[in-house]
């Protein structure tokens, strides 16, 4: 690289700065962003500066910006040297903060009167990491969800500000469409106690992540609602929180009778992940459903449980199954597929996705010397396979169409051994 070329994605600095009282935690910490083509282009470069560092900084709470653009040395000025800050400025709101210490006196004024927008629909509590391992409910912190509609007081503005995330974050995302009416969201926010010398009962809101959910019709009264953006910031990554979240909007539409089901837009590998556990551990969860799927003495006998589920392996491998639980159980292989739509409908899952989910199921106590469960199993997968890959397998000749159904066979097979060995941690 040129002595006068940056890497864009290390040059933006981004902080959450909260309160002075509040200010000693590790989420306030700068961090940098995935992406930055979408504003400073496909190569991810910035010509015309040496030591660049494009502060941005938010309020942890309102997401009120401030832009302060530092360099050791610029090149005179020329047509070739990018403007760093106003091409920012196009993807912030106009009212950006450039005096650090108006932004600072800003930031300590909300950090008393600042409420997430929308209707409170889920909490739970983490372990405080600027405190240590928790001993009492004082060395926890809470987070809440809120769902939101654009109509909700103060979150326009909000989502004007937050939404750059989805820029910085999500390959290929965009900005959304204020003008159509019917999206819905779910913000993630940390509600922490304030320290020092504000009263005890105070608390303030620090921003964690939110999704954006689109609802399209579904046949013939209802929609089906599509995540199509979600993000955690990185100083939450990795801590439970993307679970959380996804898990407070999949119970927020159970309780919905207007909802049929949800469905995700072109999810990243790692969101992929995260709804396969989550989903996997909702159903195994379900004493019901379980009891169902392979038969009450099974569930009663822990058939049902994940514990033992090792790095790459599945334990238990029938081992422990009666031939009446076998019998009794709906999960197959292969699977009673009407009792798989009842299941399906009833949870609000797409097909595809309920689909791999009964299939991962079924391989998690799938006996490999049993050969006759093993040949049902591979049958149900391929028959999924081949109808998702109609339009390609239609194409090939037989012997090449079998070939090439029995490597997705085995790739897919091979990813549900993984994704099961994610319950286990
Ligand atoms: C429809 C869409 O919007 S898809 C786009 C999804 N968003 C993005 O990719 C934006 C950038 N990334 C993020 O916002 C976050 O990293 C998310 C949403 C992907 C995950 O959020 P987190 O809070 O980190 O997830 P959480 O801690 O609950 O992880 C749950 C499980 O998901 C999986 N997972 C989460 N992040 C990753 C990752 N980066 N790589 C691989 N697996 C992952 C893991 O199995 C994880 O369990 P583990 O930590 O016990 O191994």
């Amino acid at each position: 690289m040129s002595e006068w070329t940056c890497d864009s994605n290390q040059a933006l600095t981004l902080s959450l700065v909260r309160a002075q009282e509040d200010a000693q935690a590790e989420e306030s910490k700068p961090f940098h962003p995935r992406f930055t083509y979408p504003i400073y282009g496909d190569d991810e470069k910035i010509y015309g500066y040496e030591g660049l560092v494009i502060d941005l900084k938010l309020a942890s709470g309102s997401l009120v910006p401030f832009v302060n653009v530092k360099y050791n040395k610029k090149l005179d000025s020329s047509a070739t040297v990018d403007d760093v800050e106003g091409t920012l400025a196009k993807f912030i709101p106009k009212d950006y903060y450039t005096d650090e210490k108006a932004f600072l006196e800003r930031v300590e004024a909300e950090s008393v009167g600042f409420k997430p927008p929308g209707e409170l629909i889920h909490t739970y509590t983490r372990p405080d990491k600027n405190k240590g391992v928790a001993t009492t409910s004082e060395d926890t912190v809470t987070f809440e969800v809120y769902h939101a509609t654009w109509k909700s007081p103060g979150f326009l503005e909000l989502h004007r500000r937050m939404q750059l995330f989805i820029l910085l974050y999500i390959e290929a995302g965009s900005y959304i469409d204020e003008t159509e009416e019917t999206w819905e969201f779910a913000l993630l926010y940390e509600k922490r106690k304030r320290r020092g010398t504000v009263a005890a009962d105070a608390f303030a809101y620090h921003f964690v992540g939110y999704s954006a959910l689109y609802p399209f019709y579904c046949f013939p009264d209802r929609v089906r609602l599509r995540l199509s953006q979600f993000v955690i910031l990185s100083p939450y990554q990795r801590g439970g929180h993307g679970s959380e979240l996804y898990t407070a909007i999949y119970q927020h539409i159970l309780k919905q009778p207007s909802i049929a089901e949800l469905t995700v837009e072109d999810p990243a590998e790692a969101f992929e992940d995260l709804r396969d556990k989550n989903d996997l551990l909702m159903l195994l969860g379900n004493k019901q459903f379980m009891e169902e799927a392979i038969g009450a003495d099974s569930v009663s006998h822990g058939g049902g449980r994940v514990g033992g589920v090792g790095k790459g392996g599945r334990s238990g491998r029938g081992g422990n199954k009666t031939a009446a639980a076998k019998a009794k159980g709906k999960l197959g292989p292969p699977v009673d597929k009407t009792w798989r739509e009842k299941w399906r409908s009833d949870l609000k899952m797409a097909a595809r996705q309920f689909h791999r989910l009964i299939e991962m199921l079924i391989l998690l106590r799938l006996d490999p010397n049993d050969e006759l469960a093993e040949r049902a199993y591979r049958l149900q997968v391929k028959e999924r396979l081949y109808r998702f890959n109609y339009d390609m397998l239609v194409q090939m000749d037989k012997e090449e169409r079998l070939d090439k159904l029995e490597d997705t066979f085995q790739g897919v097979r091979e990813d549900y051994l993984r994704i099961l060995a994610l319950l286990s941690h």
